[in-house]
């Protein structure tokens, strides 16, 4: 065979190609000879057998066979078509012809083929052979010798035997190499390789085989096409391992069947006609048990390609949600043990068909454990498979609370959770795109209400699915009545079945919206009013043996057991309490620390109050005016920051030394807590109430106005401006974002004096330009004129205002 040179070329590879061709006569299966041997002039002494008629067309394919079928397809180098009886007329003799194979209207090389009638290639064979093939009784037959140098004496269906198990062992050796993808199939898979292997061998030493069980084999061979299917990935087929166990159940049979058959030997079998009787419907049963199996998995791979184009779609609508990522990774639940009493009632009523409402509300004062508890149950209905979201608001995070946020994360939440609902919420989205940005009213009808009464039928008779939303009184006070509302009106109109579980404090908006009964059915979450709190002994019975377990001697001077007893009714039944005196106790002597806490008599009312005080008393040395000064701003930055700070970035908004505010927090871990994305947030939201209520801490150093003066952010904008906003974006400090979106609540939320008013107009008159530059590049250009109005607003109260407006 000669190939042109140019078409090696295009494979990837500079080495010899491994050829091979298949034979497709019309309305007649693909036959195909084996890979050759790398190169440029192969000889495949392959017998290809089929059955026709003489008028039929018969194409012959030249492929280059690839290294890596994982990555791309078997390279088509050379194509001929020609009509069999052409074909025949012109291989009358026993000499091969030379057939020109085309690429592209150029001829790409030349592959000798000798044609002849199944008959007249028998008669060149062994006298049993003949017989063989007018036993078989093919008519009309035809046999292809591509380059065939046929072994003296061996049977074209021999031949054909040999080649197809090579081709099909070849095909099983892929799966078994995959094994570790494929670990369910893998196997199977090895015993057929195995035995088709042995089967192999054997049909390589004798000279006859039955043509029957050649189409057994090139049934298998079939079966396992997909690996040359465009597109072949193992990610496509891995979803359909269960009928490729199949496959490769039965090829194990048909091997086994094959190998007993040879086993038995070509004249054996012919003088047994009951036995080839048998054999010839078994081997029909293993060709229909293969040809089923081949539909099912191609039907299989046909649903899957459907699906993902589907899920695809689907993603893509459901990625035009605008969504908040509620990250309950630091979230703590109840301690094993604690909260048993309550978390059943919840759950029960939750899980409950008859309740009055679908909205059940906790409510308790502060640091009673409510979002302990909705940490708790949101994932007990997790594991349950029925969270249909998990929302939590937090003080300073406005984006969290923004009534559309929620709507959507409800949406986005329950489509993850229900296939039925994810069709059709993405066909509500995909019915009006604008429907996102519609008014609240309208997306809460489209995008919530219809699909949710829309799947109700299939969903009726499951269980209910859970969305929880938790510490309501935390969310933004812009967003606050929205949110109230769309719960209290809309939500609890939404199928039972759809049930919500809200936590909050007990706020007199709150109770004026949820009445008990109407809205909402109110759980209130009591503190002991006499006598211990088991869950409270539990919980610091736990803390108090790690700190025992941490030092030792400890218990030469402090019964454990008396200390839990004495912490216990401290507390007052207050979980925050508990929490912050066991972080409190955790630390550098906890003896002293343990007799601090005890010592003081603090009213009840003031039980908090008084662990915050006795906590920073000594967490550092207030009387030292620099600690106090860089304590004071870095708990500002934490406390009153609109947005949650890196160490690094709240150094540089102060324009502290680099490092300063990680040496201060060491003192504070008692009341401020490191996120995993490396942000400093307090520990509890009551600590921050406590340090910015005059009454509560004004008498001490630490209480907080609300007031970032002192930083040094007149001047942040120092560096040069690049062109794209991409790069701004990449090259924008944390603090300088921070600073650029948050300065004028920070103006309004402070007490202002001349020297502000005369740093503001420094600002104004330096780097304003740079400022409005900063916004328009991070699309944030709509918050600019509310900013300058705020500004304005705060600044008028001042007499110097004049001069510099
Ligand atoms: N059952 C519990 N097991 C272990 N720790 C708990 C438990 N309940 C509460 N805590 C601890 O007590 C602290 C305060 O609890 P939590 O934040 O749940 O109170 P809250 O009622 O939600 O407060 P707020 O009303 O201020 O939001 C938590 O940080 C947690 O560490």
């Amino acid at each position: 065979m000669s190939q042109n040179y140019s078409l090696l070329s295009e494979v990837d590879t500079p080495v010899l190609p491994k050829l091979y061709v298949t034979v497709h006569p019309e309305g007649a299966a693909v036959v195909s000879t084996h890979p050759s041997r790398p190169s440029l002039n192969p000889h495949w002494n392959s017998n290809l057998t089929f059955s026709c008629s003489a008028t039929s067309t018969i194409t012959l394919r030249l492929y280059h066979a690839t290294r890596f079928p994982l990555l791309r397809h078997d390279r088509l180098l050379g194509v001929c078509i020609t009509r069999v009886e052409d074909l025949l007329n012109r291989c009358s003799s026993e000499n091969t012809i030379a057939l020109e194979l085309k690429a592209d209207s150029q001829v790409s090389g030349r592959v000798s083929v000798l044609l002849t009638t199944l008959e007249k290639a028998a008669q060149n064979a062994a006298l049993e052979m003949q017989k063989n093939a007018k036993r078989l009784g093919r008519v009309p037959g035809a046999i292809i010798a591509v380059e065939s140098v046929v072994g003296a004496g061996a049977s074209a269906a021999q031949m054909n035997l040999a080649g197809a198990l090579e081709q099909v062992i070849s095909r099983v050796d892929f799966i078994v190499r995959i094994g570790d993808e494929l670990s369910k199939v893998h196997p199977y898979a090895r015993t057929a390789w195995n035995v088709l292997t042995s089967v192999y061998k054997a049909v390589k030493q004798q000279r006859e085989a039955d043509e029957s069980v050649v189409e057994l084999v090139q049934t298998l061979i079939h079966v396992y096409s997909f690996q040359e299917q465009a597109g072949f990935l193992l990610q496509k087929i891995k979803p359909l391992e269960d009928t490729l166990v199949k496959i490769a159940e039965e090829t194990v049979e048909c091997a086994n069947f094959i190998q007993e058959y040879t086993d038995l030997g070509f004249s054996e079998r012919t003088i047994q006609t009951t036995f080839l009787n048998k054999n010839e419907a078994k081997i029909e049963d293993h060709k229909k048990a293969l040809s089923k199996l081949k539909e099912d998995f191609d039907r299989g791979l046909a649903l899957q390609t459907t699906s993902s184009v589907n899920n695809l779609e689907q993603s893509r609508l459901l990625d035009t949600l605008d969504r908040f990522r509620y990250d309950a990774s630091l979230r703590a639940e109840c301690l094993d043990g604690t909260r048993v009493e309550i978390l059943r009632k919840i759950t029960d009523r939750l899980d409950s068909r008859s309740k009055p409402t679908n909205i059940l509300w906790l409510s308790g004062v502060a640091g009673s454990g409510k979002s302990t508890i909705a940490t708790s149950v949101s994932e007990h209905f997790r594991r349950l498979g029925r969270l249909g979201a998990f929302i939590f608001f937090t003080r300073n995070d406005e984006a969290s609370s923004k009534p559309r946020v929620v709507l959507h994360n409800i949406v986005y939440g329950l489509a993850a959770s229900n296939p039925r609902l994810r069709d059709a919420i993405c066909t509500a989205i995909s019915r009006d795109a604008a429907l996102v940005t519609a008014p609240i009213r309208t997306q809460f009808e489209q995008l919530l209400q219809k699909p949710l009464v829309s799947v109700l039928p299939d969903v009726r008779d499951s269980e209910p699915i859970i969305i929880i939303l938790d510490a309501l009184d935390e969310c933004s006070n812009e967003s606050r009545k929205e949110l109230v509302s769309l719960i209290a009106n809309h939500f609890s109109t939404l199928p039972s079945i759809f049930c919500f579980f809200i936590t909050s404090r007990p706020e007199a908006e709150f109770i004026a919206s949820f009445r008990s009964g109407h809205h909402a059915e109110q759980f209130p979450l009591p503190l002991p009013s006499t006598g211990r709190d088991d869950d409270i002994l539990l919980y610091i019975g736990d803390c108090m043996d790690h700190v025992w377990a941490k030092n030792p001697s400890l218990g030469d001077t402090l019964s454990k057991e008396d200390v839990i007893v004495q912490l216990a009714d401290k507390s007052g039944g207050l979980f925050i309490w508990a929490a912050t005196a066991c972080k409190f106790i955790d630390a550098y002597n906890p003896e002293g620390k343990f007799k601090l806490l005890l010592d003081r008599d603090f009213a009840p009312e003031s039980r908090l109050d008084g662990l915050y005080t006795t906590a920073l008393q000594n967490a550092g040395p207030w009387n030292e005016n620099d600690f106090q000064d860089q304590a004071l701003r870095v708990l500002s930055a934490i406390v009153l920051g609109k947005a949650h700070l890196t160490q690094e970035a709240i150094d540089s908004l102060l324009g502290l030394k680099r490092g300063t505010s990680s040496r201060i927090l060491e003192y504070l871990g008692c009341v401020v807590q490191r996120a995993s994305d490396q942000t400093v947030r307090v520990l509890h939201a009551s600590f921050t109430d406590y340090l910015t209520d005059r009454v509560r801490s004004g008498k001490f150093p630490w209480h907080l106005k609300f007031n970032m003066c002192g930083l040094e952010n007149s001047h942040l904008l120092n560096h040069e401006i690049p062109d794209l906003p991409d790069r701004i974006e990449r090259s924008l400090s944390p603090e300088l974002r921070y600073a650029s979106s948050y300065w004028s609540d920070h103006l309004l939320e402070g007490e202002h004096d001349d020297k502000m008013i005369q740093e503001l107009g420094g600002f104004v008159q330096a780097h304003l330009l740079h400022w409005l530059e900063i916004l328009s590049l991070r699309g944030q250009m709509n918050l600019a004129r509310g900013m300058l109005e705020a500004a304005w607003s705060s600044v008028q109260v001042c007499k110097t205002t004049q001069a510099f407006f």
